[in-house]
């Protein structure tokens, strides 16, 4: 349902477009949206398709992101698919980074991921429909030299994400995150103009994807859950804690029935 206005997010949206879907395009350059929006259009599977483009910021203030999604939830009717896409890479070794470098990193790729998040949460989780993406990056599974601020902020996400993924699964929400390796984009692009010699012979050892490539693994990860080989191994303790969770949902609405009727 929502991406961005450029490189994967663009092509995530394009991807669900062609599968019927209603997209809201969420970045903050209105001409880069409109631009977006015609070439989604393009790819319409019929004429009832739309795409409502809506330019805000998704890491500086939570009400004005809960805002615009009401806005766009009373046009389209409630999200089914949220895709947190939004998201900027800075490298340098530790000390020549800014520190304002972290803090900014941390806003757009952790909190951009948290707030649109955060709005969406209760109305999927009352209808009983939901999926949210998260974008993290192969930097969010490994420390990489030059990644201080990068990576940390995308290990950050997965984190927001398994928990999420924990109190969300009994009401049928369902959470995926994307590790993509470097992939061909204007961010990439962008982001190479200042990579340390260290970080790009380090990126080199793996090829560059094409972003209509990573976006197709994405959509297809986010409806049907595949599982790697880590979660696997995991997967003994979550069915433990997802069965504590199922019995205290449980537990909480026979108490609800009983307060009702006593
Ligand atoms: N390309 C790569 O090599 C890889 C990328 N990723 C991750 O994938 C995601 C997309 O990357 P990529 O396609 O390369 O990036 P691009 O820079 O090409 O596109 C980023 C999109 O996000 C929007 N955006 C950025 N900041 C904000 C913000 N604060 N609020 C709202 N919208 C915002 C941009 O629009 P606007 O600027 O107008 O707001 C643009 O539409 C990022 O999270 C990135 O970290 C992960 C692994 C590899
Ligand atoms: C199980 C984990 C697999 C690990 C494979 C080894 C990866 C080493 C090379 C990693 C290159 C850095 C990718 C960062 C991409 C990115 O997020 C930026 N390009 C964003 O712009």
């Amino acid at each position: 349902h929502r991406g961005g206005s450029s490189g994967i997010g663009k092509c995530i949206a394009i991807e669900c477009y062609k599968q019927g879907a209603f997209i809201t395009l969420v970045a903050r350059n209105e001409d880069k949206l409109l631009q977006a929006k015609k070439e989604i259009e393009k790819h319409s599977i019929n004429d009832k398709q739309v795409v409502l483009c809506i330019s805000v910021d998704v890491s500086q203030d939570y009400s004005q992101v809960e805002n615009v999604i009401k806005q766009a939830q009373e046009k389209l009717g409630p999200v089914d698919m949220l895709v947190n896409c939004a998201g900027m890479s800075l490298s340098g070794k530790f000390e020549d980074l800014e520190v304002s470098t972290f803090e900014r990193l941390m806003s757009v790729n952790y909190l951009g991921s948290v707030y649109p998040s955060r709005a969406v949460i209760s109305t999927m989780k009352e209808r009983r429909v939901g999926r949210i993406v998260f974008v993290s990056s192969q930097a969010g599974q490994l420390g990489l030299f030059g990644f201080t601020a990068y990576s940390s902020s995308k290990f950050a996400i997965r984190g927001l994400a398994e928990a999420l993924q924990m109190e969300v699964k009994p009401y049928n929400v369902y959470v995926t995150v994307a590790y993509p390796p470097d992939t061909d984009t204007p961010g990439f692009a962008e982001e190479n103009k200042t990579k340390p010699l260290e970080t790009r012979l380090i990126s080199e050892t793996v090829s560059v994807c094409k972003p209509e490539q990573v976006a197709k693994q994405i959509v297809k990860d986010a409806i049907v859950v595949t599982m790697g080989l880590f979660r696997t191994i995991a997967l003994f303790y979550l069915g433990s804690f997802d069965s504590i969770v199922r019995r205290c949902m449980m537990q909480r609405v026979k108490s609800e029935i009983a307060d009702k009727t006593a």
